[in-house]
């Protein structure tokens, strides 16, 4: 595939046995970028294999006639998870043009059964029965959870922090979300929005479409496939922490190609499901070097997708729901009928219980 220039910077992510020195200067060229743009190509990540696997039979999926794909149809789960037709999400109330399997961490339908509304969000996947989708999908989520607790351990050392500060945040049971999308040639899209956790990653192929919004200019700029690559972007959560001082940067698709369609394979690292923002100490975010004027506390806990006033929320899982909320109104009337969604698209739940 040939690769295009992009102006998104490309960092290569050192080898394990690599001398102590690379480790330090990938760690501070890492936060630098996620302060500066929050965006960014990683190269000799060593999931290579396993993201070519996943898009190959990505493709067979989307390949199925329509009503063979609508046998794992996404209404059918209350977690949000399954196929889900063109057309069928939306982005700040406006059609995403794209067809995707939503996946989660897989769970009995029973797993979750009192807590908080958000453990909703914990159920089992759907699997397609005509193509051996799975195995790949999982071989892909397990190596993309190490490399992902890999750059968590960058961050913090990038931020003077002890190398397992974000550690415990994960727990037992990260909630990482992954999905598998076709965009069809000509207005393939998904609107602008920031992403709800803390890493996001992304397997494009070689069509292009994903665009940025630099932070600074409000500029929006390519970022062209370029062979070999993930794109990382932050996620909401990560702003929250560091007051600011990472960007959870906006983002969108327009498969503007004429013939070919975009096939793409996000994955999303984020905390367990109850955690609750714990803000960097203010004495360690007063000794980094901040290359813009400091955020103030209104503007860093928004960003500037949904009209400018996407609101944050310090728990994640009510803030992960707020997405799901907003984006699939099916599902809230068929599932959480019991649940209100307030105009900022935060829940408010009559019971304490999730039953
Ligand atoms: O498909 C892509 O390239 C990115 C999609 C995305 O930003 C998302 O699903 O959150
Ligand atoms: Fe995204």
């Amino acid at each position: 595939m040939a690769s295009v220039a992009s102006q998104l910077p490309v960092l290569s992510l050192p080898r394990e046995d690599a001398d102590e020195n690379s480790h330090r200067a990938f760690a501070a060229e890492l936060c630098r970028t996620c302060h500066d743009v929050g965006f960014f190509y990683l190269s000799n990540h060593g999931v290579e294999q396993a993201c070519d696997n996943v898009l190959d039979a990505s493709r067979a999926f989307f390949a199925l006639p329509l009503a063979e794909k609508k046998e794992i149809d996404y209404t059918r789960s209350r977690a949000f998870r399954g196929y889900m037709y063109d057309g069928a999400e939306n982005t700040a109330g406006k059609p995403d043009r794209r067809e995707q399997i939503e996946f989660g961490v897989e769970c009995a339908e029973t797993c979750a059964t009192e807590g908080p509304y958000y453990e909703r969000l914990k159920g089992p996947n759907q699997w397609p029965a005509q193509v051996p989708l799975r195995a790949p999908v999982e071989d892909f989520q397990n190596k993309m959870a190490t490399l992902s607790r890999r750059i968590m351990t960058y961050l913090a050392i990038g931020l003077d922090l002890d190398g397992g500060y974000f550690d415990s945040m994960f727990g037992d049971e990260p909630n990482v979300q992954m999905k598998i999308c076709r965009y069809p040639p000509s207005d393939g899209s998904v609107g602008e929005h920031s992403d709800t956790g803390i890493l996001s990653f992304v397997v494009q192929d070689s069509v292009g479409g994903l665009q940025v919004q630099l932070h600074d200019s409000g500029e929006w700029i390519d970022a062209p496939p370029i062979d070999g690559t993930l794109v990382v972007n932050l996620g909401e959560m990560i702003q929250l922490i560091t007051g600011g001082y990472f960007l959870a940067t906006p983002h969108r698709v327009q498969n503007l190609n004429g013939s070919q369609a975009r096939y793409s394979v996000p994955y999303f690292w984020n905390p367990e499901l109850d955690y609750r923002v714990e803000f960097i100490e203010s004495s360690i975010l007063d000794s980094l070097v901040w290359h813009r004027p400091r955020p103030s506390d209104d503007s860093f806990r928004a960003t500037g997708s949904h009209g400018g006033a996407n609101r944050l929320i310090s728990a994640y899982g009510e803030n992960a729901f707020k997405s799901f909320a907003r984006s699939h109104p099916v599902v809230m009337r068929r599932h959480h009928s019991d649940l209100v969604m307030n105009p900022d698209g935060s829940i408010t739940s009559p019971s304490s219980s999730i039953l």
